[in-house]
């Protein structure tokens, strides 16, 4: 376990701010695929963190196909050795060609480096990226500083904070 954190700061993100961002990512891949029309063949998530904005994305664009990819990169905040857990059906895939991988965010490029070697025509997307990972995504949202842990609001909880002045 490392001692030291490169994570100065910190990103909160509620509900509402992922479902419009996820939205946002959906509008700008709309007919962007390589099928008649622009159509994509089918969605594969990265879990866990995909789950939620794959299945955004899919609902606005109509696909009805999705699959899931099982990456873990992280334990806690450090980052371990990327396995693949679960592999996508092999017969969908194929090489990628009309595939949406989707994930709820790049930071090092890592998980997505270990994704796009099997895939390697698919087309990668997030809501949100850091410079660092930048280079192995299509299609981003938002860019966060490489500085920053984004929380997302599946991992946090309603609580207490204290005012501004102080408990009275
Ligand atoms: O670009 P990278 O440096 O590889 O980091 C990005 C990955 O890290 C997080 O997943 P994590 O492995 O923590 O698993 P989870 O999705 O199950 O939370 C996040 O959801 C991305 O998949
Ligand atoms: N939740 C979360 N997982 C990550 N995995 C790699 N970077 C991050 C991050 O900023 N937030
Ligand atoms: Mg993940």
């Amino acid at each position: 376990m490392s001692q030291t954190s490169p994570y100065d700061k910190g990103f909160h993100i509620s509900w509402d701010q992922v479902h419009r961002d996820s939205k946002a990512l959906a509008w700008r891949l709309d007919h962007q695929g390589p099928g008649a029309g622009g159509e994509w063949r089918a969605v594969v998530a990265i879990t866990r963190g995909g789950l939620v904005p794959a299945a955004i994305v899919a609902r606005e664009l109509n696909i009805r196909v999705i699959d899931t990819i099982s990456v873990k990169s992280y334990d806690h905040k450090n980052q371990i050795e990327a396995q693949v857990l679960k592999a996508p059906d092999a017969t969908l895939v194929r090489d990628g060609d009309g595939i949406l991988v989707i994930d709820d965010l790049v930071d090092t490029g890592r998980t997505l480096e270990v994704v796009r070697a099997r895939y390697p025509r698919a087309h990668f997307a997030t809501v949100y990226a850091k410079p660092k990972g930048r280079p192995l995504v299509d299609t981003f949202i938002t860019e966060v500083s490489q500085d920053t842990w984004i929380y997302f609001p599946w991992d946090m909880a309603m609580q207490y904070v204290e005012p501004l002045r102080g408990a009275s």
